[in-house]
């Protein structure tokens, strides 16, 4: 039967009912006072304030889901130290700069634990040297002009930094008690402790910095003036001839650990330090836990929809957490370091390059990142050159590398393809293999690359009319 689309008989309208304006709906009795009145009406002004409130924060959260549902997701995995929360902060400075800049106080006291962390090494090395097997010399017995003598001395003039350190890592760091292995856990740490601060030196400049930095911390855990006291003398240490000597053969691989800033340590040291660009980029954290960020597009809509980059803490302990995310993901940003001549930090029996490639194999065969598009970066070029310039054979740690030339062109070109047999092995489906080759502290090269990576997830995104 055909449905009329004229209503066959009007129903009977009644007036809209308004609970208020009714004495039994009101809550309003027979004896109520004036008073008593006056209070009631105001109770319910306020309950309708909140619920207007609830209203608004509803809306406001169905938006921010529609936007997040638009917008496109990229996930940054790798193992630990592979680069990803330092192209995270390559995407921030070039997509979301003040972001970037409102965060460099805090990139400051990092800066200044990674120094703290080499101090100790370089201290700890010489300890071993003076004093081998753990042996204690008591002062009568230590001449005058001895080396010990004089490490003693330091290590006295800067156990107020270590004090520091001890205290800083309580507040910003609470898991951590070395400031070589800090951590922050996302999302609920130090960053919202500056960020929940209203800030009172908002004009950027350099003096703002330190004050900020000193505001965040008080000026007892604040590390600033230890170390420009010291600075003689942390300077003489490390230029010292027979320092150099001894961390060479007792730290081979010190210069290569993540936030190392000692040749820089005469220009961090002083009263007006801002870390640059750069210094920010190099400094180390770990990450624990997982956090997202978004980056709100400048003009939402066409190409320039909001994207969300999600940062995953990479040590082994940390892995299974990443799979809550797999799902909902348009692009994931693969980091592998070509270190074929270091061991994981969690596991000194596994080789840093063969556990990229186990990730990498495990990524790939993975059914719910099925649709998703998978870049490889081959992170830290700048380290393989110089490794391979200082003469460390490939061979020796990848034996079926064989007699192939150990240079950056054919190293590189020996593990992509392992990447790329894996990567066309284990995908479920056929999908392009797309890798490049990067340093993530090369600032002005990750801006161009990483500008035209954005641009092609967000065209692929819109051919698959994800945002529609
Ligand atoms: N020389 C050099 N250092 C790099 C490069 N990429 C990252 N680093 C440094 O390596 C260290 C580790 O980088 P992160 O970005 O913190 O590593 P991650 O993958 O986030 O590590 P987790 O948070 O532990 O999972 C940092 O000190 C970076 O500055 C690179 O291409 N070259
Ligand atoms: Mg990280």
């Amino acid at each position: 039967m055909k449905r009329s689309k004229e209503k066959s008989s009007p129903s009977p309208t009644f007036p809209p009912l308004n609970p208020y304006s009714v004495a039994r709906w009101s809550g309003a009795t027979d004896s109520e006072t004036e008073e008593e009145a006056r209070l009631r009406l105001q109770a319910m002004q306020d309950a309708i304030n909140v619920s207007r409130g609830i209203d608004i924060m509803l809306q406001e959260s169905k938006r921010d889901m529609e936007r997040r549902r638009k917008g496109v997701k990229i996930l940054l995995l790798g193992q630990s130290e592979s680069g990803k929360s330092s192209v995270l902060k390559n995407f921030q400075l070039a997509f979301a700069p003040r972001h970037f800049e409102s965060e460099r106080p805090i990139w400051k006291i990092v800066i200044q634990l990674n120094i703290i962390g080499s101090i100790k090494t370089i201290l700890e090395a010489l300890r071993e040297e003076y004093e081998p097997n753990g042996q204690v010399t008591t002062p009568i017995d230590i001449s005058p002009n001895s080396p010990l003598r004089t490490l003693r001395r330091m290590t006295l003039g800067l156990s107020p930094l270590f004090f520091i350190e001890t205290n800083l890592l309580k507040i910003l760091s609470p898991e951590s008690t070395d400031s070589r292995d800090m951590s922050v856990r996302a999302g609920n740490g130090w960053k919202a402790l500056l960020k929940a601060r209203r800030d009172p030196f908002a004009s950027g400049d350099h003096h703002s910095t330190r004050r900020r930095s000193q505001a965040l911390l008080g000026q007892e855990n604040d590390p600033s003036s230890v170390l420009l006291g010291q600075r003689d003398d942390i300077i003489s240490l490390w230029q010292n001839p027979e320092t150099q000597e001894i961390l060479h053969r007792r730290r081979p691989l010190f210069r290569d650990q993540p936030g190392f800033f000692m040749d820089d340590i005469a220009r961090i040291i002083t009263p007006d330090y801002v870390p640059t660009d750069r210094d920010i980029i190099r400094a180390r954290l770990r990450t624990t836990g997982i956090e997202e960020y978004r980056f709100v597009a400048e003009n939402p809509g066409g190409l320039n929809s909001d994207f969300y980059i999600t940062d995953v803490g990479g040590s082994r302990s940390q892995r299974a957490s990443w799979a809550p995310f797999f799902d909902d993901v348009q692009a994931i940003l693969f980091l592998a370091p070509l270190a074929f001549n270091q061991m994981l930090d969690e596991d000194r029996r596994v080789n840093r390059l063969e556990d990229s490639l186990w990730l990498w194999k495990d990524i790939c065969s993975n059914r719910l990142l099925q649709n998703a598009n998978l870049i490889l970066f081959f992170n830290k070029r700048d380290v393989l050159a110089a490794t391979l310039a200082a003469g460390v054979k490939v061979k020796k740690f990848v034996p079926t590398y064989g007699d192939l030339p150990n240079d950056v062109p054919h190293v590189t070109k020996y593990f992509k393809e392992k990447f790329r047999f894996s990567h066309k092995r284990f995908s479920p489906d056929a999908r392009p293999f797309i890798c490049h080759e990067t340093s993530a502290i090369d600032i002005k090269a990750m801006t161009v690359l990483l500008t035209g990576v954005r641009e092609a997830i967000l065209r692929q995104h819109l051919r698959n009319g994800d945002m529609l």
